[in-house]
């Protein structure tokens, strides 16, 4: 089934500072919406404004033309990987499996290394290994839309490589969200690209117009 989550009507202010208030995003199901932007233009404020993490002073985010309730907010709905770890260091392996409904041996059989850690704890995991078992519960979580914020930090070229495979068969069932600073690879597998500029977000027509607002030079 086909669904739409769109976000609009977004003010955001800290301070005397505006940090968001043009925004339109649009992704739907079978697809990757990229968002691109230099540092510090709230990339991470606009993902945790659309999951519901963050309070502004005025927001639309609607799925299926349904505006999203964070309060009401389900996970067949839409699932986050957040910036940072999320995980309770005190769970085991298997138990977050489970709590996601993820088969372990399907992360084993594509990241081998894991094989013998079903019964360690999060926390006794090292950063890239926990940023790992983060973006694959996320990405393969059974929800409409997941939101990725910076899947590809803290780990290795295969790994990464690997997690960009998944998440281009994934979106055979979801929509997908997705910002990084690796933008080449953003860019390689999004069907659209946003980018966030002086609180507002354009949508990226061709590459060039990355550079005319100064986020690359090519
Ligand atoms: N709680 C806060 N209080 C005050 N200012 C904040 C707060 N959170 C974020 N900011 C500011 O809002 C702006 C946007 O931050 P955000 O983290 O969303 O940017 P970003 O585009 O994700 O940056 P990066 O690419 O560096 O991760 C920054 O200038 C940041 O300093």
């Amino acid at each position: 089934m086909m669904h739409i989550l769109e976000a609009d009507g977004i003010l955001l202010d800290f301070g005397a500072k505006r940090i968001l208030s043009n925004i339109y995003i649009k992704c739907e199901t079978n697809t990757i919406t990229g968002i691109l932007g230099r540092n510090g233009q709230g990339k991470s404020c606009l993902l945790n404004i659309i999951y519901g993490n963050l309070k502004p002073l005025s927001k639309s985010v609607r799925i299926d033309k349904i505006t999203l309730n964070s309060a009401f907010r389900n996970n067949e709905q839409l699932t986050f990987l957040p910036q940072f770890n999320f995980i309770p260091a005190n769970l085991t392996l298997d138990r977050v499996f489970n709590d996601f409904l993820i088969d372990f041996y399907s992360f084993v059989d594509v990241f081998s290394e894991f094989k013998n850690l079903r019964k360690s704890t999060f926390g006794h995991l090292s950063g890239g290994q926990r940023r790992l078992v983060e973006v694959f519960v996320i990405l393969k979580a059974k929800s409409q839309f997941s939101i990725l914020d910076e899947p590809f930090s803290h780990l290795t070229p295969i790994q990464i490589e690997k997690i960009m495979e998944l998440i281009q068969y994934e979106k055979s069932n979801k929509g997908f969200i997705i910002t990084d600073h690796l933008y080449q690879n953003v860019l390689d597998i999004s069907d659209a690209i946003y980018l966030l500029n002086n609180s507002r977000t354009m949508l990226i027509n061709e590459l060039d117009d990355l550079e005319r607002f100064g986020y690359v030079r090519l």
